[in-house]
């Protein structure tokens, strides 16, 4: 079975979803055309980058060591990123660090990510799909500068917890503090 075949069997009880991750390949493997970086890999990681996103959290935890449980576990809805990267490498064979670190970080990057990394966390706040306010602005920057639109999808992420009355956690921050005083040479 394709990958593509796979993730739109698992997504097949949710279209919209399944319509973001197709807009996620598109938006990041045009990025990639523009800052170069593992084509394979972006579309790899972005067609399994939700993949366990309507799974229970007990589902979740059972892919992810302890450990990492543990960190996260004030912030469940990183479990969905950490499943589908040891998922994809576990259980998928899919022995690509630039895969893994991908999916893995999807939801708020790390420092001294790796380009795919930066491109598919940015790609997933600004495929053409979304309609919250901030996706064109970010899609539009992206074209220009990556890191700059990576940093704000960031921003823009942390607003909407605050407004919602959610702490963001630390890595966000730490994340966003080190992307606004580093310029990154992938
Ligand atoms: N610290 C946090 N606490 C709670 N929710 C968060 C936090 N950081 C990000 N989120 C939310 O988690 C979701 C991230 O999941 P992701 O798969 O990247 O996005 P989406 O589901 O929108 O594709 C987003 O809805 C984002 O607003």
């Amino acid at each position: 079975m394709s990958l593509v075949d796979l993730v739109t069997e698992k997504l097949k009880p949710y279209p919209k979803r399944l319509e973001h991750v197709l807009g996620v390949k598109e938006r990041a493997l045009e990025f990639q055309k523009i800052y170069g970086g593992n084509a394979e890999a972006i579309e790899t990681a972005a067609l399994l980058h939700d993949y366990f996103k309507y799974d229970s959290i007990e589902v979740q935890k059972r892919y992810i060591p302890a450990n990492e449980i543990e960190k996260y576990q004030s912030v469940p809805v990183a479990y969905h990123a950490l499943s589908a990267a040891y998922y994809a490498k576990d259980h998928l064979g899919i022995n690509d660090p630039i895969v893994f670190e991908a999916i893995y970080y999807h939801i708020w990057g790390k420092t001294e990510m790796k380009l795919e990394t930066m491109i598919l966390a940015t790609a997933d706040f600004c495929e053409k799909n979304r309609t919250f306010s901030g996706a064109k602005k970010v899609y539009e920057l992206a074209l220009k500068d990556l890191q700059q639109a990576f940093i704000l999808s960031l921003e823009y992420t942390i607003e909407y917890l605050k407004k919602d009355g959610i702490n963001p956690f630390y890595e966000q921050i730490e994340v966003l503090n080190y992307y606004k005083e580093n310029t990154w040479n992938y």
